[in-house]
């Protein structure tokens, strides 16, 4: 039988020291998970199962717990919360995720790099200056290493963000719409790059884009209503990063706008301008 293991307290920093261990890939079991805020559930009994080195992507209407969902796998939620998290190597997850905010959450007053080694260094660990520069340089940031956050553009801030979560090298990226604040075309491309260097990691990433999952995601969810449920989960066909003008991935679309609460009327437009 597997083993499962009770909601993890709230941690005070979101990537707790990494765990030492076999790096095997794994799969993560949500089994009846609730949060409740003030005596009001978000969700309960909510099962979600997120396949090792993988991408889910969970889409859901403003407010209905995404990012409660997020923070609760991390164990960073502060509300009431119960179900069992149990991952499929019968160890705790807690202490091999990475946690990527809305946000990006540099440090105004420390370089790209300086950021990129923060956690260590609040560890009070020795950084690994190397495998920062490496993680730097590829997330396409090398020439601006030692500029600050102020002198980026939000593409950049985004990657450099990238790279700090990389550097904590855990198994498991719980990303909260990392590239919602960027124009489309950068967008795309942390995309591309995102879907890239997190090539073997088991991620779950919040996105309010449809196309953006189904751009980069081996399955995607939809979380709505009050409590909130999961939709079954949709896998669309092909490698990542899919071609989104695929009628098929258009057809996806459709679907996921529905399942949001899009009217006939709505997806008639947003057929017609696709
Ligand atoms: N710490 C908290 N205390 C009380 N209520 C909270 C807390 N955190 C979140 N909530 C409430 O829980 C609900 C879900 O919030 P959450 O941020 O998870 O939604 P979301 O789906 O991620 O929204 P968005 O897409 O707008 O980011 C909201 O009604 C929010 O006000």
């Amino acid at each position: 039988m597997r083993k499962t293991e009770p909601v993890p307290k709230p941690a005070t920093s979101p990537n707790p020291p990494v765990m030492p261990g076999n790096t095997t890939p794994f799969d993560i079991h949500l089994r009846g998970g609730r949060v409740a805020f003030n005596g009001d559930d978000i969700f309960h009994d909510l099962d979600l199962t997120l396949p090792a080195s993988s991408i889910t992507c969970l889409l859901g209407p403003s407010g209905v717990g995404k990012s409660t969902l997020l923070r609760y796998l991390a164990g960073l939620v502060d509300g009431e919360a119960g179900g069992d998290i149990a991952c499929s190597d019968g160890r705790p997850l807690l202490g091999r995720v990475a946690y990527m905010a809305q946000q990006d959450l540099l440090l105004p007053w420390r370089s790209v790099r300086e950021n990129v080694v923060l956690g260590a260094v609040l560890r009070n660990e020795r950084p690994d200056l190397a495998r920062a520069d490496a993680l730097i340089a590829k997330v396409g940031l090398s020439d601006a290493a030692h500029l600050r956050p102020a002198e980026l553009s939000g593409g950049m801030k985004q990657r450099a963000a990238l790279a700090r979560t990389l550097m904590e090298d855990r198994p498991v990226v719980l990303m909260d719409e990392p590239f919602s604040a960027l124009d489309p075309l950068n967008r795309m491309r942390l995309q591309d790059l995102a879907a890239r260097v997190l090539r073997g990691k088991t991620v779950l990433l919040v996105t309010h884009d449809p196309l953006e999952a189904l751009r980069i995601g081996d399955r995607v969810h939809v979380l709505r209503g009050t409590p909130a449920v999961l939709s079954d989960a949709m896998l669309p066909a092909g490698s990542i990063p899919r071609d989104v003008t695929d009628p098929e991935i258009l057809r996806h679309q459709a679907e996921l706008l529905r399942q949001l609460g899009a009217t006939a009327e709505e997806l008639n437009r947003a057929e017609g301008t696709a």
